[in-house]
C-alpha cells in the first residue's frame, strides 16, 4: 500500500518522540512573546540527542512556522534532519500548507509525507490534518474521517494511536478553548466504536496533559517555545521551560509516557504579553 509506511521491528515496543509547535519565522532571531523559537527549537533538539531514550521515529505534529516562510521550513528541516531519524507531521493552524508540502517533501531525507504507519506487528498511527485555514479553530474534515474510519477499520486487531494537531479534551482556559477541535462529536462516533484506539496525541495547546477521553489516553504537549498557563481564563503565559514528549508503544496496547523539558538552558517570555 503506497500510502502506508511500514516497519518491521523485532522489538516489540515502538518508540516516539513528539516535538510540537516551533513557531520558526523567517528571520532566525525573531522572537515570539520573547522567547527564540529558533533558539528553544534548537535546544530541544539538542537535548532530545543528548537523551538516553533510544526512540525509532519523530512526530511534528503542527505550527511548525509562524509567518509562512520558506526559511522557516527549510530551517525546520534542517533542524530536524540533525537527529537523523525517520520524522512525520502534521499541520497546525499557523502552518502555510502550499509552503509546508513543497519544502518539506522536498528535503524527504528522514522526513516523510505519510500519514499512515504501521508500526511492528501491533500498532498502527493515524496522522490527522485539522487546519481551518485562517482559523485558530480545528476541524476534521470529511476526507479526514473517512480516512481515520477506514484505517481503523483496515486493522482493528491493531490498537490505534491518533495524532492531531488540535485539543479535543477543554483545557478550563477560555481563551484557549475557542480554539478546540469543533466536531469532537463526530470524531468521538468513530473512535469510540473501535476499541483499540488507545492514545489520542495533540499540540496546540503549548501545555502537557496527560488523561483520559472515553477509555482513551490523551497526551498534550508543551511546544518546543512559549508555554501556556494552565487553568487560565484568560491568555496567560508560564515559565516553565520547552519541551518534548517520549512515547512507548507496548505489544499489549499499553503506552508508557513522558514530557520530558529543557534543563540546559533557561528560556524566559515576556510574562506581560496578552497575545499573538
Ligand atoms: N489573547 C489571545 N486570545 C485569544 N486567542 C489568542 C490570543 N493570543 C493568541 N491567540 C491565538 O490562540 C492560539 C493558540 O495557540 P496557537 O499557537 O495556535 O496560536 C494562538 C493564537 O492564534
Ligand atoms: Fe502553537
Amino acid at each position: 500500500m503506497v500510502n502506508t509506511y511500514k516497519y518491521q521491528s523485532s522489538d516489540n515496543i515502538i518508540r516516539l518522540v513528539q516535538v510540537t509547535d516551533p513557531h520558526l519565522f523567517q528571520d532566525e532571531m525573531s522572537e515570539l512573546l520573547g522567547i527564540n523559537t529558533q533558539a528553544s527549537f534548537s535546544q530541544v533538539l539538542q537535548e532530545i540527542q543528548e537523551s538516553t531514550f533510544d526512540y525509532d521515529f519523530v512526530l511534528a505534529t503542527g505550527d511548525l512556522v509562524q509567518d509562512s516562510s520558506e526559511e522557516g521550513y527549510l530551517r525546520f528541516c534542517q533542524g530536524i534532519n540533525k537527529l537523523q531519524k525517520k520524522v512525520f507531521w502534521i499541520p497546525g493552524n499557523h502552518d502555510f500548507q502550499p509552503k509546508m508540502f513543497e519544502i518539506l517533501n522536498e528535503n524527504q531525507g528522514n522526513i516523510s509525507p505519510l500519514k499512515h504507519l504501521l508500526l511492528g506487528d501491533f500498532w498502527q498511527v493515524i496522522m490527522l490534518d485539522s487546519q481551518v485555514f485562517g482559523v485558530s479553530y480545528g476541524e476534521l474534515s470529511q476526507h479526514q474521517l473517512d480516512f481515520l474510519h477506514s484505517k481503523l477499520q483496515a486493522y482493528p486487531e491493531r490498537y490505534a494511536l491518533i495524532v492531531l494537531h488540535h485539543h479535543i479534551v477543554l483545557t478550563n482556559s477560555a481563551w484557549l478553548d475557542q480554539h478546540n477541535l469543533r466536531n469532537i462529536q463526530e470524531f468521538k462516533q468513530i473512535v469510540t466504536k473501535f476499541p483499540n484506539v488507545k492514545g489520542i496525541l495533540c499540540g496546540h495547546i503549548h501545555q502537557a496533559v496527560d488523561s483520559e477521553w472515553f477509555g482513551i489516553k490523551m497526551m498534550a504537549t508543551p511546544s518546543t517555545c512559549i508555554q501556556f498557563k494552565a487553568d487560565s481564563n484568560n491568555f496567560a503565559l508560564d515559565a516553565v521551560q520547552p519541551g518534548w514528549r517520549e512515547i512507548a508503544l507496548y505489544d499489549n496496547g499499553f503506552i508508557e509516557t513522558s514530557v520530558k523539558r529543557v534543563q540546559k538552558a533557561v528560556f524566559l517570555p515576556n510574562m506581560l504579553s496578552d497575545g499573538y
